[in-house]
């Protein structure tokens, strides 16, 4: 019943009895009227909506005309060394936030030592620690105490549109801003970002990747900060002594700010470029990572391999290089030379790689190190001076580097032994010389690379004896295996070169046969007194015609006499091959 009441009355009706009944008893009770009660709502609402406006207002007219603010954008190196700052000062308002792993600080993942690019994926070990980042568009006010300012921190995702490919866009920015004419405040905190950040690359190397910026359809490119590991030092790099002094020096020589200078009054471009090659596992990535420490640069390493590098993103990654920086290259015969030969999968071109090294967009300041396994495959403008200034050849281990190995390996120190935990017999440096030397003879020379015989000795981590006593039979298990593979190996070589031949062979008879087609008709045209313009052969067509008609004397010879007799006699005349891919017709004919 009372349902149904209800249901007839309006929400007018509800809020009239209200009124009607609770109007008089507030009146009695507090002794209010009700109207003043409503107006007086009415203008609080005013007076609070105009504070915001006015407050925004005066905010706004204070940002415009009465504060300094620095924006950074997350390509900029300094983005994340500055997030990191803020993130470790606490100046972030957690209650918002989103779950990160690469932007705030980094990623503090260990990585092997064998490679980068492609290979460094694979040797990540991600850590399980999940980072928390203030969710973008929060404002958040941090307390600067040096300099007892507050900062305004705004950080942004920046909107998709204004993306395109050789203009990438920042996927984040964020704003600092103080109040007043002054920039001091901001000044001297960017200082102690960058003076923390030193610090804690002090003795280290940060390495920084190539990650794919596409987004909102347009493709990009940007650097990350990896990671950063301990210097290497460069004696740890067992290599020809006179090898490393010849690029370390020149290093050297080329950061000096007056060979900047030299370079700058001479119109030249500041650029250096060295080529590393040799065999795999020989110390070419270890040199280079070696020599960043050393003059405490950071490593920008990339693969012309991955999928999504074509020509764009690699002049883009080289546009945006800092100063002073080693680019590291790896395997850079995959994008083929002049006439192709280009890795299946590389979509990098020839040119475009040479666009990238020393285009117009390319920076300067960098030293570029190249990598590769051959040589003879690269392309000579490729490693002309200029490009590459200095070639360091890599080789398996001799004598002296099997030697050098062994004692990196086995000389540790009195507090590593005891924390490793190393057994007490140990040999002391003298016997460790011994037994270098007899290690060195028992391995054969020129045959395994440093990382493999390095590899063996890790088995033997603390039993040099015993190293150098089983070395002997590793070695011949080694040397069978190895010949395995090579001779798979080159199996499967001549497999792709025989296909590769046999497609070449049934596309050359193709195109003859719609030569020959194309003339024959020609021919009944100029007959039949029909010939046009069209009809007359050019210099090559007659030339093409003439290696046909050749072609025809061999086959038709071939079906008269043996197929080899009639080749050989032949084969002077042809032009190459010819003769060849005519037996393999008349055979399969
Ligand atoms: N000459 C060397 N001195 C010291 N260690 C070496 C040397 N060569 C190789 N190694 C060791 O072998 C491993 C692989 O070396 P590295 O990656 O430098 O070889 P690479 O020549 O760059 O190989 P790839 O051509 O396959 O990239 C590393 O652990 C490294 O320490």
């Amino acid at each position: 019943m009372t349902g149904v009441f209800l249901g007839t009355l309006s929400l007018t009706t509800i809020y009239s009895k209200i009124l009607e009944y609770a109007g008089p008893r507030l009146m009695s009770t507090l002794g209010l009227d009700i109207n003043f009660l409503v107006t007086l709502t009415v203008l609080c609402f005013a007076i609070f909506t105009s504070a915001i406006y006015f407050r925004d207002g005066v905010k706004s007219l204070l940002y415009d005309y009465y504060s300094c603010t620095v924006k950074v954008v997350s390509q900029d190196p300094l983005f994340s060394a500055l997030m990191t700052f803020l993130e470790e000062e606490g100046a972030f308002n957690m209650s918002k936030v989103e779950s990160q792993q690469s932007q705030i600080g980094e990623q503090d993942t260990e990585v092997k030592e064998k490679g980068w690019g492609q290979k460094m994926k694979a040797g990540l070990k991600q850590s399980n620690k999940i980072k928390y980042a203030p969710a973008p568009s929060c404002e958040d006010f941090f307390y600067y105490k040096p300099t007892g300012t507050t900062i305004t921190i705004i950080r942004e995702e920046i909107p998709n549109s204004q993306s395109s490919w050789w203009n990438p866009r920042p996927k984040q920015q964020v704003q600092l801003t103080v109040y007043g004419k002054d920039p001091t405040p901001l000044k001297m905190l960017f200082e102690e970002v960058v003076e923390r950040q030193n610090n804690k690359d002090h003795g280290r190397t940060a390495v920084y990747k190539a990650r794919q910026g596409s987004e909102g359809g347009a493709t990009g490119a940007e650097w990350i900060r990896c990671f950063t590991k301990p210097v290497r030092s460069l004696d740890t790099v067992i290599l020809d002594e006179k090898q490393k002094e010849e690029i370390s020096e020149d290093l050297k020589e080329f950061l000096l700010p007056a060979t900047n200078k030299w370079y700058s009054n001479r119109g030249l471009p500041y650029r250096r470029g060295y080529l590393l090659y040799g065999p795999p596992g020989t110390g070419k990535t270890s040199l280079s990572v070696a020599l960043a420490g050393k003059f405490g640069l950071s490593v920008y390493a990339l693969s012309l391999s991955v999928a999504w590098m074509n020509d764009d993103t690699l002049a883009l990654l080289f546009s945006s290089l800092p100063k002073n920086c080693i680019v590291l290259l790896e395997d850079i015969d995959a994008c083929g030379n002049n006439n192709s030969n280009t890795k299946a999968g590389v979509q990098v071109s020839f040119s475009g790689l040479l666009n990238a090294i020393d285009g117009v967009a390319s920076k300067e300041g960098r030293a570029l190190i190249m990598t590769t396994n051959h040589r003879e495959r690269l392309d000579e403008a490729l490693i002309r001076p200029g490009r590459v200034d200095l070639q360091i050849k890599f080789a398996h281990a001799d004598k002296k580097i099997i030697h050098g190995l062994f004692r990196a390996i086995y000389e540790v120190n009195e507090s590593d032994k005891r924390i490793l935990k190393f057994p007490n017999d140990f040999p002391d440096d003298d016997e460790i010389a011994d037994l270098a030397n007899v290690f060195a003879e028992k391995v054969p020379e020129h045959i395994f690379s440093p990382a493999e015989v390095q590899g063996f000795l890790l088995r033997h981590k603390k039993n040099p004896r015993r190293a150098a006593a089983e070395v002997v039979a590793w070695a011949e298990q080694e040397l069978l295996e190895k010949k395995e593979r090579e001779r798979k190996e080159k199996e499967k070589e001549e497999k792709e070169q025989e296909e590769k031949e046999r497609g070449e062979r049934k596309e050359r008879r193709k195109r003859a046969k719609e030569e020959r087609e194309k003339r024959a008709k020609r021919e009944k045209r100029r007959k039949e007194g029909k010939a046009s313009s069209d009809d007359t052969d050019t210099e090559d067509e007659k030339e093409e015609a003439k290696k046909e008609d050749d072609k025809r004397v061999v086959y038709s010879l071939i079906n008269e006499d043996s197929a080899n007799i009639v080749v050989n006699g032949i084969n002077e005349k042809m032009v190459g091959g010819v003769a060849k891919d005519v037996v393999k017709v008349n055979g399969s004919a």
